[in-house]
């Protein structure tokens, strides 16, 4: 492995798919696939490869040809062997065959993992749910349920999934909480708990429900679910070129078509001397003079990245996402449960004077019955765990929560409203209520929250309007959360590529500061809304940034789909996931030090390898050109430095080493190159060193050894 950067927990991949090098079996495996590519159909797409494969045609003509028209004759002047023409055309076929076996490797590597995904669509009976009860007690218990078959499932239905039982399709929990094995999409055997309300209800069909009951509403049709995209993702199938391959590919095929003009002025040039070149000895230089190695390896190359991804749980919807992740310099990250664990808890009530603690938490546990929120449910086990009965009916009209709100609460068919929520967002009510807070109230309300905010916690704000009474300010709920741990040093490392986060929240200043601390985030941006969210995103866009984001919110969503780089933790809300362009299936937002690494890795290999491909043909121009044409003009000789045996066998050992050098650079194009966060500029130096000089000497120390083989064929 060429990480330098490990995730301190990192999770298990299913084992099919854990590999590193390339195996025997794999090269075995892919090699009907790169015969299969030989077809004109498939090189379309590849212009460098296809100007080989043109040639490769046009030589096999000849080569068939030549022995009725009284074989090969001279080529500028020198006799050309018998076997030549055919020899160069079988390694022109050859330099296409390893090129299609790059990708077609680079393909078969997702194919087991494609297969055992497979394994979890087979079809289920789904308990599609048909009609409610109105007096049963429980959602679950309401539903009146009919077996269907789950491919028979469509957008919207509701089914009932029961322990023991598989989801028959992706949806949302709308109610009831179960812990899930979901093993068989990520690999990771601990189960995960998906409930409804909060920002951990999406499931994914296939996934096994192991204990309680939950209702899940559907929310993807049979064909198009998440497997079925996590399928043609590891198959590369929906695989598209990014706009960058589409450039390189411009800028490869304009330089094609220089060398083909170069190739095509050598006989002009020549004629002055001698007979002209062999149509054979013109295509095997221009095959050598264009740029294959690089148009050899390109679509492995983002194929591997892809899959470099994949190993390490990322799902990415299109290459474009992971090139830009490469280059990301700022990242944002939502605060409850991506940097903190999520799970936000009542743990203690903070009663105003004259208030009792007792009537406090019953008001917070009245407006929270029918809030399906974590943080509202947490307050309504706070109130039972501490004797208190409350009747489980809904007991009046429920102002939902929103992020937009920041509030939530009820009203009672008394008259009595009961509103709890943000600070800010409840004086705000108390005042429009016509209640503001009194001096004395506003300084201890103020103390309580205070406190409880640079802890870290969430405060949340009780107050109570009776019907004949003035509206007021019971007390403060405290929420509390845990920061995730190792963020510190993730973080750490993100700022040594040169990345900036920023924690967003829609929490108070006061908590989002305490917590940006503990999690060492250069900066934070509190009491945001989701439009605050996307503005942020287009700020930091238009001032040239390239921005990535991870959130598993619905309130996410429009964020997630602005930036750059949107990773939707797995765990998230469907809203999420189908908003960002990347999905953490491990759900671990410092998983983008992973995504960035593999993004830069990609962006250096294609680099590394282009500049070592172009190097390489200047290169092999000079090693051959002074052999070729020896016998013409003399003075070249002392060019020929390496001492090629015959113009024949330069021609010949070139054609053999352009194509070898597309195989031994296959592993690299697969495992990509190292990469260390270091300042880009000491990076890219580096690499024009080594590869750039690299890809200069090498053909010359490459086809002097070959030509010292391919004399030894008898007329070379
Ligand atoms: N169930 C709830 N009822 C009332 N108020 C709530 C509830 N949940 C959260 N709040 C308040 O609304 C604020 C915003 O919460 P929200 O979960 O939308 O934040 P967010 O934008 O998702 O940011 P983050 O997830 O990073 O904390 C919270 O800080 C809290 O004060
Ligand atoms: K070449
Ligand atoms: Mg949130």
């Amino acid at each position: 492995m060429t990480a330098v950067i490990q995730a301190p927990e990192a999770p298990a991949a299913p084992p099919e798919t854990k590999r590193s090098g390339i195996g025997w079996e794999q090269v075995r495996q892919a090699v009907p696939g790169a015969v299969r590519r030989l077809s004109p159909r498939h090189l379309w797409h590849n212009p460098v490869m296809l100007i080989v494969w043109a040639g490769a045609v046009l030589t096999t003509a000849i080569a068939v040809i030549e022995p009725f028209a009284g074989g090969p004759g001279t080529s500028g002047g020198t006799q050309v062997p018998v076997a030549f023409t055919a020899i160069i055309a079988v390694w022109l076929w050859l330099t296409v065959l390893f090129a299609n076996l790059a990708e077609a490797i680079a393909e078969g590597r997702g194919r087991a993992q494609a297969d055992s995904l497979r394994a979890t669509r087979t079809s289920t009976t789904a308990q599609r749910v048909h009609a409610y009860d109105a007096d049963a007690d429980a959602p679950a218990e309401r539903a009146r349920t009919a077996a269907v078959a789950s491919s028979d499932l469509r957008l919207g239905d509701h089914v009932v999934v029961t322990a023991g039982e598989l989801i028959p399709g992706d949806g949302d929990v709308v109610w009831g909480v179960a812990s899930v094995d979901e093993s068989a999409i990520t690999g990771e055997s601990a189960p995960v708990i998906r409930e409804s309300g909060g920002d951990r209800s999406a499931v994914t069909g296939g996934t096994r429900v192991l204990s309680d009951r939950i209702v899940v509403r559907i929310t993807s049709k049979p064909g198009e679910t998440f497997v079925d995209r996590m399928i043609s993702l590891v198959e590369g199938a929906a695989r598209q070129k990014t706009p960058n391959e589409i450039a390189l590919d411009i800028l490869l095929a304009s330089l094609s078509i220089v060398f083909v003009l170069v190739a095509l002025t050598l006989n002009p040039i020549a004629s002055y001397a001698a007979s002209p070149v062999s149509l054979a000895v013109l295509i095997a230089l221009l095959v050598c003079l264009i740029p294959t190695t690089i148009g050899a390896l390109l679509s492995a190359i983002g194929i591997a990245g892809m899959d470099r991804l994949v190993q390490r749980g990322v799902l990415a919807m299109s290459g474009r996402a992971v090139e830009a992740a490469g280059d990301v310099t700022t990242l944002l990250l939502d605060k409850t449960g991506t940097i903190t664990y999520g799970n936000r808890r009542a743990t203690d009530v903070v009663p105003l004077a004259g208030v009792t603690r007792e009537d406090l938490l019953r008001a917070a546990a009245l407006s929270s019955l029918a809030d399906p929120t974590p943080e509202g449910q947490s307050i309504v086990e706070l109130a039972r765990a501490e004797g208190m009965t409350l009747d489980a009916r809904t007991p009046g009209d429920v102002v939902p929560f929103t992020a937009e709100t920041r509030m939530s609460g009820l009203d009672r068919p008394d008259g009595t409203r009961i509103r709890k929520g943000a600070g800010s967002a409840v004086r705000a009510w108390l005042a429009a209520e016509g209640a503001p807070l009194s001096e004395a109230d506003a300084q201890a309300l103020g103390a309580a929250t205070d406190a409880i905010a640079s802890s870290g916690g969430t405060p949340l704000v009780v107050a109570i309007a009776a019907p004949g009474a003035p509206a007021r300010a019971l007390g403060v709920v405290h929420l509390k959360d845990v920061v995730k741990e190792g963020l510190t040093e993730r973080f750490a490392e993100l700022r040594a590529m040169g990345i900036r986060t920023v924690m967003i929240t829609g929490d108070n200043p006061l908590t989002a500061a305490a917590i940006a601390k503990e999690a060492g985030v250069d900066d934070y941006l509190a009491e945001a809304t989701p439009e605050q969210k996307l503005a942020l995103i287009r700020k930091e866009q238009e001032g040239g940034s390239l921005v990535a984001m991870t959130g598993d919110g619905t309130n996410d969503a429009p964020a997630l789909a602005q930036a750059d780089v949107g990773v939707a933790m797995h765990s998230g809300t469907s809203a999420a996931k189908e908003a960002g362009n990347m999905v953490d299936l491990d759900s671990d937002p410092t998983k983008l030090i992973d995504i960035v690494r593999i993004g830069k890795q990609l962006l250096i290999t294609r680099g590394a390898l282009t500049t070592f491909s172009i190097a390489n043909d200047v290169a092999k121009y000079f090693a051959i050109i002074p052999a070729m044409f020896m016998g013409v003009f003399p003075g070249l000789g002392v060019l020929n430095v390496m001492g090629l045996h015959s113009p024949a066998s330069a021609v010949l050992s070139a054609v053999i080493f352009n194509a070898l050098v597309i195989v031994a650079l296959i592993p690299l194009a697969l495992k990509g190159v190292r990469y260390r966060p270091v300042a880009a500029s000491q990076l890219l130096g580096r690499n024009l060193l080594v590869y750039g000089l690299g890809g200069l000497v090498a053909p010359f120390i490459g086809i002097w050894l070959l030509d010292l083989v391919v004399r030894l064929i008898p007329g070379f």
